[in-house]
């Protein structure tokens, strides 16, 4: 009997010294991925990057190409009139540039080099790239708990024919004054010249295709939810003021308004009213981001949100940008470098445990 348990506690020794000898060979592979030390093997982080030059500007800060270099990343420019798959190897590809052709590129691309991250899938930005689908998954995800609730403004879309809109306004029980965005929310300086439209009448001026959604008071703070990957960064940004009923009727007319929150002035260090000026519940803000995550296929992207006035807890998303402009995000060079290097983790991980 001894015997016996004798050589089944050397059997339990010996399976706990190959799981434990296991364990250190995987800390030892990770180690040499880890953030801050480099990466000593088996190679650099190695950055695609296609984006526009004022992208590139805003985003490729000396500051970041900085760090990213301590923590052994490289960023590459993609050269456009060359084959992508004549340029790398890359690890993670990272683009914005508008065009059906470069889309079809990228998918090619996605296909014969599975194991480069190309953030993100062409067709998920396409998605938030037009107005009358990008808050879809946000109404369906319908999320209210006791944090508070998450909604869309009420929108309706017209591709054309002005003389449609008055009727089916009222039809639709929409609430006048109407913020009229382009459809398409990415290509042009065009797809950034929104209105405001307090009278029915005026509804006629307005140029299809676009999306007319119902203007909800803030207060006139907003707030920029940027998610990178599984880290969220939230500030405060300036928006339009209240509109009143007195100024409903008093101003007919369809009002011109500059890009108001895209200015990189902060709202976080002016004197405003606490109520308004309250962020969003962080838990609120993590469960939201980590579900549209998941549900558009995006890893990069910012929300705009706005809390409506008088409520403490009533938010309404009207906006989801694809990468967004990160260089106005504090302490981005840290997040965006950190999130670079968990994807490569994350993927040595994968790899490990389908080996196993
Ligand atoms: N439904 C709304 N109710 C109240 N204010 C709104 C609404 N929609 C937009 N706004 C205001 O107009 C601004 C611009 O609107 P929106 O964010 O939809 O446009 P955009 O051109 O996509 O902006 P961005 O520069 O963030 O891409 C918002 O930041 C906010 O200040
Ligand atoms: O200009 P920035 O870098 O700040 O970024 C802006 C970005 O412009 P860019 O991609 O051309 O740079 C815009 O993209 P487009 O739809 O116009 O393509 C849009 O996403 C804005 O919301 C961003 O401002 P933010 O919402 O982050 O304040
Ligand atoms: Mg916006
Ligand atoms: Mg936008």
């Amino acid at each position: 009997m001894r015997l016996i348990e004798e050589i089944s506690s050397l059997k339990d020794e010996e399976e706990r010294d190959r799981e434990v000898k296991l364990e250190e060979e995987r800390e030892t592979m990770l180690q040499s991925y880890s953030i801050g030390a480099g990466f000593p093997f088996p190679k650099k982080l190695v950055v695609g990057y296609a984006l526009t030059s004022k992208k590139t500007k805003s985003f490729l800060q000396p500051k970041l190409e900085a760090l990213a270099r301590n923590k052994g990343i490289l960023f590459v420019r993609i050269n456009l009139n060359s084959p992508l798959a004549d340029q790398g190897p890359f690890d993670v590809l990272l683009h914005k540039l508008s065009g059906k052709e470069w889309h079809l590129v990228l998918e090619d691309y996605r296909q014969r080099y599975p194991d480069v991250t190309v953030l993100d899938p062409p067709d998920a930005i396409q998605h938030v790239y037009n107005r009358q689908y990008m808050l879809q998954h946000v109404a369906d995800l319908n999320l209210s708990n006791s944090y508070g609730k998450v909604g869309v403004p009420k929108q309706l879309v017209f591709e054309k024919d002005p003389s449609s809109i008055p009727e089916a306004v009222i039809k639709a029980g929409l609430m006048l004054p109407l913020v009229a965005k382009p459809l398409f929310a990415y290509g042009s300086a065009k797809s950034h010249e929104l209105s405001l439209a307090f009278d029915q009448r005026s509804l006629l001026k307005l140029e299809p295709p676009l999306v007319l959604q119902e203007f909800v008071n803030h207060g006139g703070v907003m707030f920029k939810v940027f998610v990178v990957g599984e880290t969220i960064e939230v500030v405060r940004r300036f928006s339009l003021p209240d509109v009143c009923r007195r100024e409903l009727t008093n101003n007919p007319g369809v009002f011109r308004f500059p890009r108001v929150s895209s200015a990189a002035a902060s709202a976080d260090e002016a004197d405003l009213d606490p109520v308004v000026a309250e962020l969003p519940p962080r838990p609120l803000l993590e469960k939201l981001a980590r579900e549209l995550r998941r549900r558009l296929g995006l890893r990069l992207f910012n929300l705009d949100i706005l809390r409506e006035h008088g409520t403490r807890d009533r938010f309404f998303v009207i906006d989801i940008n694809y990468f967004p402009g990160y260089g106005k995000m504090p302490g981005y060079e840290h997040i965006f470098t950190d999130f670079l290097l968990s994807l490569v983790r994350n993927k040595y991980k994968k790899h490990l445990a389908d080996s196993c």
